[in-house]
């Protein structure tokens, strides 16, 4: 079997969005697919009413096939401090022509403020390892782990674009969708991500500085976050640039362009490459001049991370099979 559905962009792309089908009749709700973390949770019916802002509710109430696991609940917190919480049914989920029967779906009770005030999304479908599961008193297998045995090949794909709608294709890889080779690299999953290591970096036409960079492959988190020396070489090219407490992070003038920035994979030399542009992550203020930068630094979190500034710059292959990543240009 083999499936795929949209990913489309929020503003700035901080997150991509994805038509997921649960329930009999099909309830379609739009969900935030995050390889950073194991849980599929959505906004319920059960969710209380004033953390809801527009978001499309999941009724287990309205599905033929919905069954409560009775005594389960979940909780979680995301990187950004985000959270959400509440109780298990086992139903129906397809993304596209790839349906799983039995799917853990996890209905909040509660979301943190920054998830009612994203209107447009209906909560998350993890796409990490396992162990990353919130559910008590029995963890629950993401939809991925549950899709895998009946996949053509055991993988999923994320082909995240700048602006416009990519795709998340499962059980084969669309030889139209990514240039030249695809590299694989190892993936250490002991923390329950795609964690994986680069060789080094280059900014703009400079040389290569071979460095070792672990991090995870993260399409839930918007930014590209890495380790401080990286990112201070990388702004100490841009007249202008500057951290700024006050936004917590560096900015940088939106004009010019600034510098591109290319991450190595694998130890055969492949590189790939983030357009400057893809660095001007959003404007700071109305006039437009200054811009919140893409790439930042990634001090407390102990590892760096791929989040979608740099996932949008390549085609991913996340392999279940072998637990490696494979990662092209495009
Ligand atoms: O939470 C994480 N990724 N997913 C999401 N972020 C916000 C909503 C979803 C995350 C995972 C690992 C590390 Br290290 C930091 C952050």
């Amino acid at each position: 079997s083999t499936g795929g559905a949209v990913a489309t962009p929020e503003d700035h792309d901080v997150e991509y969005l994805t038509p997921v089908s649960i329930g009999t009749p099909e309830q379609i709700l739009n969900l935030d697919i995050d390889t950073g973390s194991s849980d599929l949770w959505v906004f319920s019916s059960e969710t209380s009413r004033s953390e809801v802002k527009g978001q499309t509710l999941y009724d287990p109430s309205n599905s033929s096939t919905a069954q409560k696991l009775e005594g389960y609940t979940w909780s979680i917190s995301y990187g950004d401090g985000s959270s959400s919480a509440g109780e298990v049914y086992l139903d129906t989920v397809s993304i596209g022509a790839l349906t799983v029967s039995s799917q853990a779906v996890e209905v909040a009770q509660k979301v943190s403020s920054e998830f009612t005030s994203d209107s447009n999304n209906d909560g998350l479908l993890g796409l990490g390892f396992g162990s990353l599961n919130t559910v008590q008193p029995n963890a629950q297998k993401t939809f991925f782990d549950n899709a895998m045995p009946a996949l053509d090949s055991p993988v999923f794909t994320a082909d995240l674009k700048a602006g416009i709608p990519g795709r998340y294709n499962f059980g084969y890889i669309d030889p139209n969708a990514y240039t030249g080779n695809i590299t694989y690299v190892s993936v250490d999953d002991s923390q329950g991500f795609w964690d994986w290591t680069s060789p080094g970096y280059a900014i703009g036409s400079g040389s290569f500085e071979n460095t070792t960079i672990k991090g995870i492959a993260d399409t839930g988190t918007s930014l590209l976050l890495l380790p401080s020396s990286v990112v201070s070489a990388y702004y100490g090219k841009i007249s202008g640039a500057k951290y700024d407490s006050t936004q917590a992070g560096y900015v940088l003038p939106c004009s010019p362009t600034p510098p591109d920035f290319a991450f190595g994979v694998g130890d055969d030399g492949a590189a790939i490459v983030l357009p400057g542009k893809y660095i001007n992550y959003a404007p700071t203020g109305s006039s437009g001049t200054t811009c919140f930068g893409g790439i930042q630094g990634d001090s407390g979190i102990g590892f760096a991370i791929f989040g979608d500034v740099a996932l949008k710059a390549a085609f991913v292959v996340f392999d279940g099979g072998s637990k490696t990543l494979g990662w092209a240009s495009k």
